[in-house]
């Protein structure tokens, strides 16, 4: 029984490049974002790694590094599924906007509070836990069973849906996530026992 659950954050977009917040908006992986997307690929190959069914949202950025994988594991026909419950958190107001240029406006503070709190949303968006609101029971109904039944699944999503996903996965507390930065393009890979709890977490840093 493989049971094996692969997250990886997307490669770099154009927009992490221009320091912009991001959210829903869609912007394409940069140069280097692809670069991170092949060596992701390359990394779950040289492990060995294949997968049964792939997950990702409904934005360019998950899907593009997603598909460079499938590529580097020769799986490009591989069954995907699209959801939004996957999108990168609603940045709400603040989508568009510069991250320093914020921060010169509304203080350093309030700005980490709305990018890594737990339960404060950025003005008109989710906060994580809004966000793990549609991620978790996407999971548990959609994800998981393919994972349970012995398979080997891969989900390439966002920065806060990974992040609201793993703080589950891992019981981390609403302080402890605050702290917990996911990198561009790492593959994250979770076996789980057959009552779902994590068995084992290897970091592909
Ligand atoms: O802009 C965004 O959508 C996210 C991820 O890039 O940014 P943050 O690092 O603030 O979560």
């Amino acid at each position: 029984m493989e049971r094996t659950l692969v997250l990886v954050r997307h490669g770099q977009s154009d927009w992490n490049l221009k320091n912009l917040f991001t959210g829903w908006r869609d912007p394409d992986l940069s140069e280097k974002g692809v670069e991170e997307a092949h060596a992701a690929g390359r990394k779950l190959k040289e492990a060995g790694l294949k997968f049964d069914i792939a997950f990702t949202s409904v934005l360019t950025r998950a899907q593009h590094t997603l598909g460079l994988i499938l590529e580097e594991l020769g799986q490009t026909g591989l069954e995907t599924f699209k959801d939004q419950a996957l999108n990168e958190r609603d940045y709400g107001d603040l989508s568009g906007l510069n991250k320093d240029d914020a921060r010169a406006k509304w203080g350093e503070e309030q700005v980490h509070v709305w990018r890594r709190s737990y339960d404060v949303p950025p003005p008109g968006g989710e906060s994580l836990k809004d966000t793990g609101a549609r991620v978790w029971p996407y999971y548990i109904h959609t994800i998981q069973p393919h994972v349970l039944k012995g398979g080997s699944v891969i989900v390439a999503a966002h920065g806060n849906s990974l992040r609201a996903l793993i703080m589950a996965l891992d019981g981390l507390t609403g302080e402890e996530i605050v702290s917990r930065e996911l990198a561009t393009g790492v593959p994250i890979v979770y076996r789980l026992n057959a009552d779902s709890s994590v068995a084992e977490k290897t970091v592909m840093g």
